[in-house]
């Protein structure tokens, strides 16, 4: 069984107050309602120790935006896997497309971040998907799969069953625009297919494979549906306990 997952990235948002009050809610809604699935959080990697103790028992699964290709020294203003590990963190996404677009970051990067986090123990989320000029190009297929193979086929069978993907088309991100669950399942059943044709089928099906994307309160159910959908990365509908709770009970629903 391929584990189910809702999980927030929560960007550069919130100060310190906010986001304790946040983590703290988060804690109580778990504590008080049955879920069917993960509930994880990326907060700023300046509140993941706060997380980590608020979150003691593990209740939610503490998550950095990103996370060094390199394993330690002169790389200011970055965090390491060990650093990651020595907190207990529980994993880190990897190339998110703000990473891309704003730092430059490529799918050989991602793949040398998702290797280091995997030999400290910790879960990576893979994160790729095609910008609009690719999907109006008819390209999206071939992107999807060459960022898969690139970030990914380096790994053993065993290490590739730990990594979660995230699939988010770059123009779905923050736009309001949603992938409709068939565009989605789509691409999930290709990026299931393409890691099938090398790793085999049975590893393919381990693979949670999330989609990301103005996933919201009232799209959430129907997406969740899909197949091979097995959960989202959700932006700014976790910033609020209101749209995160709902958007986790539509996982319920299934
Ligand atoms: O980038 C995302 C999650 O990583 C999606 O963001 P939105 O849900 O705000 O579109």
């Amino acid at each position: 069984m391929r584990r189910k997952i809702v999980a927030g990235n929560w960007k550069m948002n919130k100060n310190v107050i906010d986001a304790q009050q946040l983590m703290i809610q988060l804690l109580s809604y778990k504590n008080n309602n049955a879920t069917n699935c993960e509930v994880w959080i990326a907060p700023p990697s300046l509140y993941l120790m706060m997380a980590k103790d608020i979150y003691e028992k593990e209740e939610i699964g503490v998550f950095s935006q990103d996370m060094s290709e390199h394993e330690s020294g002169a790389y200011t203003g970055e965090i390491s896997a060990d650093m990651l590990e020595s907190i207990d963190a529980n994993g880190s996404l990897i190339g998110h497309s703000e990473r891309r677009q704003y730092h430059g970051e490529t799918d050989s990067h991602c793949n040398r971040k998702i290797k280091l986090a995997l030999d400290k123990g910790l879960i990576p989320v893979y994160c790729n998907g095609e910008t609009l000029e690719q999907r109006k190009a008819g390209q999206h297929l071939e992107v999807v799969k060459t960022q898969t193979e690139t970030a990914l086929f380096t790994l053993s069978a065993e290490e590739i069953k730990r990594v979660v993907i995230a699939y988010e088309p770059v123009w779905a991100i923050g736009t309001g625009e949603t992938a409709t669950p068939e565009q989605a399942q789509e691409i999930h059943a290709h990026i299931r297919n393409i890691i099938a044709a090398k790793y085999g089928k049975e590893v393919a099906d381990e693979v949670s494979i999330l989609y990301g994307g103005s996933v919201k309160p009232d799209n959430a159910k129907e997406i969740f549906s899909q197949p091979d959908i097995d959960g989202g990365l959700i932006g700014g509908a976790a910033l609020k306990l209101e749209d995160f709770s709902k958007i986790i009970e539509a996982f319920n629903e299934q």
